[in-house]
């Protein structure tokens, strides 16, 4: 007899299969059921201003939410400046069309001495204006025409009286000291990020939720290791975790861990105390090793259903020492299809992102879809209509790279023509 199962089970382990859940329509808990339940137990756990505040430089505010008003630390400008490439003046001196001798020059980032009344000096954009000037001249308004460098005109010709202010950025015309800039709850975006560094400040932001991301399976390798006989290369860590940071949430690991409970109960006990929630993939289906589902029926208080959604029925959710835990399927494109619908919203909302929701768009060709099933097919879009890529199998990973969208047909459908609407999930 061929014997080539997992080393780490020894006989028939039958935990409290009594624990399943009791079928519903046709043994299987609908999409928006199980919807429901995983943000009933993700919303109290994950809720944004729960979480702890942290202090961030600016270059990692983007797309977190201030926990504080962001103040000030400096005027912007910081001090009165030039807005163009000229001559700073005094007004007074220039009344009607002068010469003026050209007493110096300004590059920015100099700390110039006061203007010598009835001179000019050559300014550069952002340089400070100096004491006793209130104008500048744009070079190409005065006989000089443009600047050379190193070259020094003596003597300026301008053509017209100078009002006073001219051209002069004031300190603090944009903000002052002490000011708020951007005010708690704002979602940092590249605008807010550039005004707060301006203001030379930090920012206060809510804590991201941390997410362990752990793919299960004594098949499954490093994508960076040589493919032996039988393994295949963790495609759920990696997509998973890039999932979740772009749901604006932190990872810890991707871990992999053998089908062997003992492992994953050491590896969920150590990242149970200091994550918000634990993500793991493969090992809950019927098979004889299905180390997730094993492990948790006992030691953790998980349920175990079948959701009627194709791929993605596998599922399971509840706690693992008060810790937060979703089960996703192993197969790659349940993994992931699974994040999109179950849980992507759910951690953009903990983070205070807004949702990704979906869009109606019509189909650009006909399609069946098994009866019974909520079908979750890849698609991309195509002008202003979406088709179908690839077929229906969970395992075609790299077909779903083609696709941008996921297009949700209803379990009673099981026949679209060309034109028919359909929901459209964004990936
Ligand atoms: N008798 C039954 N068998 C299966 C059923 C069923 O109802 N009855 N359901 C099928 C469905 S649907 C799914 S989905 C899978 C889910 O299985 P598991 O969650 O237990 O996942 P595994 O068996 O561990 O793996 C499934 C498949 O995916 C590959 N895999 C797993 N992890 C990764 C990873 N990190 N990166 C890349 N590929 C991975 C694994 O090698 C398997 O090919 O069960 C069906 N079976
Ligand atoms: O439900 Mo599984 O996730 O079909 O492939």
């Amino acid at each position: 007899m061929l014997t080539v199962g997992a080393g780490h089970y020894g006989g028939c382990v039958d935990v409290a299969r009594s624990q399943d859940p009791p079928p519903v329509a046709g043994g299987r808990t609908s999409v928006e059921q199980h919807r429901a339940d995983v943000a009933q137990l993700l919303r109290p756990r994950l809720a944004l201003g729960d979480r702890g505040a942290v202090t961030v430089p600016v270059e990692e505010a983007f797309g977190r939410v201030l926990a504080a008003d962001v103040v000030a630390r400096v005027a912007v400008p910081a001090f009165r400046n030039s807005q163009m490439d000229g001559f700073a003046v005094r007004s007074v001196d220039v009344t009607r069309p002068v010469r003026l001798p050209v007493s110096g020059e300004i590059a920015a980032g100099a700390s110039p001495g006061p203007l010598v009344p009835g001179t000019a000096a050559r300014i550069m954009t952002g340089a400070p204006v100096p004491d006793g000037a209130d104008a500048v001249v744009p070079v190409e308004d005065t006989d000089v025409g443009r600047f050379c460098p190193g070259e020094i005109p003596a003597v300026v010709g301008l053509r017209e009286p100078v009002p006073p202010g001219l051209f002069v950025r004031e300190a603090g015309s944009d903000v002052a000291e002490g000011e708020v800039i951007v005010p708690a709850g704002t979602l940092v975006g590249p605008a807010h990020v550039a005004a707060i560094a301006a203001c030379g400040a930090r920012a206060v932001v809510w804590r991201q939720p941390r997410v362990a991301v752990i793919s299960t399976g004594s098949e499954v390798v490093s994508p960076a290791a040589e493919l032996g006989a039988g393994q295949v290369f963790d495609a759920n860590g990696p997509a998973l975790a890039a999932a979740v940071r772009a749901a604006g949430a932190e990872v810890v690991g991707p871990f992999r861990v053998a089908d062997a409970p003992q492992a994953l109960g050491d590896l969920l006990d150590d990242v149970a105390a200091r994550v918000d929630l634990i993500l793991t993939s493969g090992g809950v289906s019927q098979g004889a090793y299905e180390v997730v589902k094993d492990l948790l029926r006992s030691a953790g208080e998980v349920e175990f259903r079948s959701v009627a959604m194709q791929p993605g029925g596998p599922q399971g959710w509840g706690t693992y020492r008060g810790t937060p835990i979703l089960t996703f399927p192993g197969n790659p494109v349940s993994a992931q299809v699974s994040f999109v619908v179950l849980l992507r919203d759910e951690l953009l909302r903990a983070a205070g992102l807004p949702g990704r929701g979906t869009v109606r768009l019509p189909l650009a060709g006909a399609t069946t879809s098994p009866a019974g099933r909520r079908q979750f097919l890849r698609g991309a879009r195509d002008g202003d209509a979406v088709r179908v890529v690839g077929g229906p199998g969970s395992h075609l990973v790299a077909t779903m790279a083609r696709a941008d969208v996921l297009i949700d047909v209803p379990e009673d459908v099981t026949e679209l023509q060309a034109g028919d609407e359909v929901e459209v999930w964004p990936l």
